[in-house]
């Protein structure tokens, strides 16, 4: 058996990777789907396109690199967190379209527990702040709204799952309803100290137990692939949450170690081994992993629009035609002329959370142009990673000398030497930027022996490039308190 399957079920794509066993991409391929906002605010996914996409890019990526399903050693899934999936476990069909991680419908679900008094419950319990971001509401609201939904869940007929449950119960073929412990830890419903689901915020959101998925090790064989999708069964061996099996496939296996994925969003992990850290400064507290019969945690800011700033550009305001567009502009102009853009698009997460901001773009004069707009946008994401890096290393007590990087949006080389700039640190791009599918796949691999151990995965990682800070002290500090002066004028916009 030669080769990794890794199956990475993104946001706004399905793509499947290759790789052999030095962690080399063999072949990649991606589709990307459709985004649904039925109200301001809202995000969906129809669950099946994201199935059909996620097997059509699979069985594409071997056809077009000639290799035999038989020479697939093994898979690994991993997927965008959070994005919860119910569906009726006679038919398969889901009951609703999945309800995206960034969907704001359940705020005022989240404010009725916030009145109740349960932050810190719920917080010393999951290691989550209550947010509409996560699974828990996005739950009860398919259970409240959707008719015919309770009466069924009452009759054990209606699963629940994120992406990586949704996707592995379809590929075994109905037979396997589990997740792993970095995803359970996304819901707002697993207790991360005693490693089970937690009655208590069960019963507070009337969510029955019965209906949620068995959670398991990320490094495990869960089951084997059914015969009608690749003519042999493959055995799914990795699962975890994207920004988990980033962190795994950059290597970060001891305490102190940090990278940061440029997606969509953008989300810097932090792991702290064996210890559970609880952040003052609006960070989560999350599980990196269970592998080798422990769990180890890490601390995460997510940020919620990233990447997506420039998909906005690109698709709403029409200002480039394609991302790498964005990079030509942005040096075309020495600086962004006073220009902020304040992304917030869907609220606010770390360290802010919160779910009333609304984007903006701020310091306007006549001589603003396109090319301003364009360099703040993305100086925007660069801004948003300082915030997290700030609190980051208030909590951990440990100063960053370098930021490993990952995601689609790194191979822009003015954001990442202005992310240096902004940082002060040394920001580090690797070989494989494809850092999460290749985390799901070192997952998978491990489990079914194909590589040894976490040392032999730690010789594979290999810098592409190292972006030192250029910037003086002053023009740094500068630039982020303008910053933080725009972020103060959007935040609480829409709570009306
Ligand atoms: N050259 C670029 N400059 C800035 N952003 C980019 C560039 N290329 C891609 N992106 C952004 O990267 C994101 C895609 O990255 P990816 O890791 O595939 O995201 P996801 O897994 O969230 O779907 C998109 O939001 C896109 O706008
Ligand atoms: O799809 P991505 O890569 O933007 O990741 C989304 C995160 O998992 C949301 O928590």
């Amino acid at each position: 058996m030669k080769y990794i399957l890794a199956l990475d079920q993104g946001t706004t794509s399905s793509r499947a990777i290759v790789f052999d066993k030095e962690g080399r991409i063999i072949g990649v391929c991606q589709k990307e789907f459709k985004q649904i906002y039925p109200k301001p605010g809202w995000v969906e996914h129809d669950p099946v396109e994201i199935l059909e996409s996620q097997i059509f890019v699979a069985k594409e990526v071997l056809r077009k690199t000639n290799i035999k399903p038989e020479d697939i050693a093994a898979i690994g899934i991993t997927n965008q967190r959070e994005t919860t999936v119910v569906w009726d476990k006679n038919t398969g069909k889901p009951v609703y379209n999945a309800i995206v991680w960034q969907c704001r419908r359940t705020a005022s679900i989240c404010d009725e527990l916030k009145a109740k008094g349960l932050s810190e419950v719920i917080r010393n319990k999951t290691g989550l702040v209550i947010d509409a971001y996560f699974s828990a509401t996005k739950i009860k609201w398919i259970l409240d709204n959707v008719e015919g939904v309770r009466e069924k869940t009452k009759k054990g007929e209606v699963l629940f799952g994120n992406i990586d449950t949704w996707l592995i119960w379809n590929l075994t073929g109905g037979k396997v309803h589990v997740t792993d412990y970095s995803n359970a830890s996304r819901t707002m419903l697993f207790n991360i100290n005693s490693l089970e689901w937690d009655k208590d915020i069960l019963k507070e959101l009337d969510i029955p137990e019965g209906m949620l998925p068995k959670v398991c090790p990320s490094s495990y064989v869960y089951g084997y692939t059914s015969k009608d999708i690749f003519g042999v069964e493959i055995p799914i061996s990795g699962d975890a949450g994207d920004q988990q099996a980033a962190l795994f496939g950059q290597a970060c296996f001891l305490p102190g170690m940090a990278k940061n994925t440029y997606g969509t969003g953008c989300f810097m992990l932090m792991n702290t081994g064996e210890k559970l850290v609880h952040s003052n400064n609006g960070l989560l507290t999350t599980i990196a992993w269970g592998i080798n019969g422990k769990v180890e945690y890490a601390l995460e800011g997510s940020i919620f629009i990233a990447g997506a700033a420039i998909q906005w550009l690109r698709d709403e305001l029409k200002l480039i035609e394609n991302a790498a567009e964005s990079e030509r502009y942005a040096t075309s102009v020495k600086d962004s002329n006073g220009v902020y853009v304040v992304p917030a698009f869907v609220g606010m997460g770390a360290p802010y959370w919160d779910m009333y901001a609304r984007g903006a773009i701020l310091g306007l004069t006549r001589g603003a142009n396109k090319a301003h707009i364009i360099r703040a946008t993305l100086e925007s994401i660069a801004y948003q990673t300082r915030d997290v890096l700030e609190v980051m290393q208030q909590d951990s007590g440990i100063k960053l000398k370098n930021l490993k990087v990952d995601g689609g949006a790194v191979v822009n080389n003015f954001l990442m030497q202005f992310q240096a700039d902004i940082l002060g640190v040394n920001v580090l791009r690797p070989v494989v930027t494809e850092t999460t599918a290749l985390g799901a796949a070192y997952l998978a691999g491990l489990s079914v022996g194909y590589w040894k151990d976490t040392d032999e995965i730690s010789s594979k990682w290999k810098v592409d490039k190292a972006f030192e800070p250029l910037m003086d002290e002053r023009t740094r500090q500068e630039r982020y308190s303008g910053w933080k002066k725009a972020v103060n004028r959007v935040l609480n916009w829409d709570n009306d």
